[in-house]
């Protein structure tokens, strides 16, 4: 696994507190609309004083496999300036409402469709000034046959992303990591993004489901707060009931480096905000020094280049 490098390194000691929102949008068939509510949400976390707003896991388009070529946009590689055209429908909605509301926008997923023909679900993170600063590609896919449960197979359709991901954010003085959904069962993930990456808070992008969201969405979410010593903030689409689609669990919520449940939305759509303190991160880590008490003779994470 190769590691995207964080665009600045951050510096000590932690700035201010700062607020981030989950937006936990209805998701319809209608990609539009799906766009319009999303940008209405952020717009209400800007105004709710948020300086990092996150969206939910392919929230422009039904989360089926069948649905994803149909709405799959070109994605621009990270770097990509504000002043340069682009057709992605998504990505024009994500950075004029960044420079409007100079918010940091972590933006959800989005079924992307690369120059080779393959499908991706992708989350691009755009700065206030409207660049987008990360583009993070679904690392691990969602393959999997619960017997009387759920069954999925996201690789009929999409080709998995290559790497861990993770960007900083100057204005808010933190390196954010960003994963999407079935990622978050993967402890090595998080472990590079943060330990290697210097995340401190790990966002995900997730739509788990009526089997698996009661019995992993929080415990996962608390499990990567409390193996890293970070915060972790996870965006659901709300659920919609009724239709043969996909039944999202919602849920959206912010945990923090003890593992304490700071926020949490149940299954309507919602805005969660809440206040992310990064001296917490300091007195967590000070009171239980994990990281200083890893036997590295015995084992040890490395990433591959
Ligand atoms: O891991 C799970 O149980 C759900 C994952 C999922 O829904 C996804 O990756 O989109």
């Amino acid at each position: 696994m190769s590691s995207s490098t964080p665009n600045k390194v951050p510096s000590s000691p932690p700035a201010s507190p700062f607020k981030l929102a989950l937006c936990q949008t209805p998701v319809t068939l209608d990609k539009e609309e799906n766009i319009a509510v999303a940008r209405d949400y952020l717009m209400r976390a800007a105004a709710a004083g948020a300086s990092l707003a996150v969206l939910p896991e392919c929230f422009n388009c039904p989360y089926d496999t069948a649905c994803f070529r149909e709405y799959a946009e070109e994605l621009p590689a990270v770097g990509f300036k504000p002043t340069e055209d682009h057709s992605s429908p998504s990505l024009k909605m994500l950075r004029q409402t960044a420079q409007e509301t100079k918010m940091f926008i972590v933006g959800g997923s989005v079924p992307e469709i690369a120059n080779d023909g393959n499908i991706y679900n992708s989350s691009l993170s755009v700065s206030p000034d409207g660049t987008v600063v990360a583009k993070h590609r679904k690392a691990h896919l969602f393959d999997i046959d619960v017997p009387g449960g759920i069954r999925f197979k996201e690789s009929d359709v999409l080709s998995p992303g290559g790497s861990a991901t993770a960007f900083f954010a100057p204005e808010i003085d933190c390196t954010v990591g960003v994963g999407i959904c079935y990622d978050v069962r993967f402890p090595e993930l998080a472990m590079l993004q943060a330990r290697e990456l210097g995340a401190k808070v790990l966002v995900f992008p997730g739509a788990f489901n009526m089997t698996t969201g009661p019995a992993h969405w929080e415990l996962l979410l608390r499990g990567r707060a409390l193996d890293n010593q970070v915060f972790v903030a996870a965006c659901s689409p709300s659920r919609s009931e009724g239709g043969d689609g996909y039944t999202a669990w919602g849920h959206s919520m912010v945990v923090d480096p003890w593992g304490t449940v700071l926020a949490s939305a149940d299954e309507k759509p919602a805005l969660v905000v809440t206040t992310i303190d990064l001296g917490r991160l300091d007195t967590v880590r000070k009171s239980i020094p994990t990281s200083q008490q890893r036997r590295e003779d015995i084992y040890r994470l490395q990433s591959v280049p």
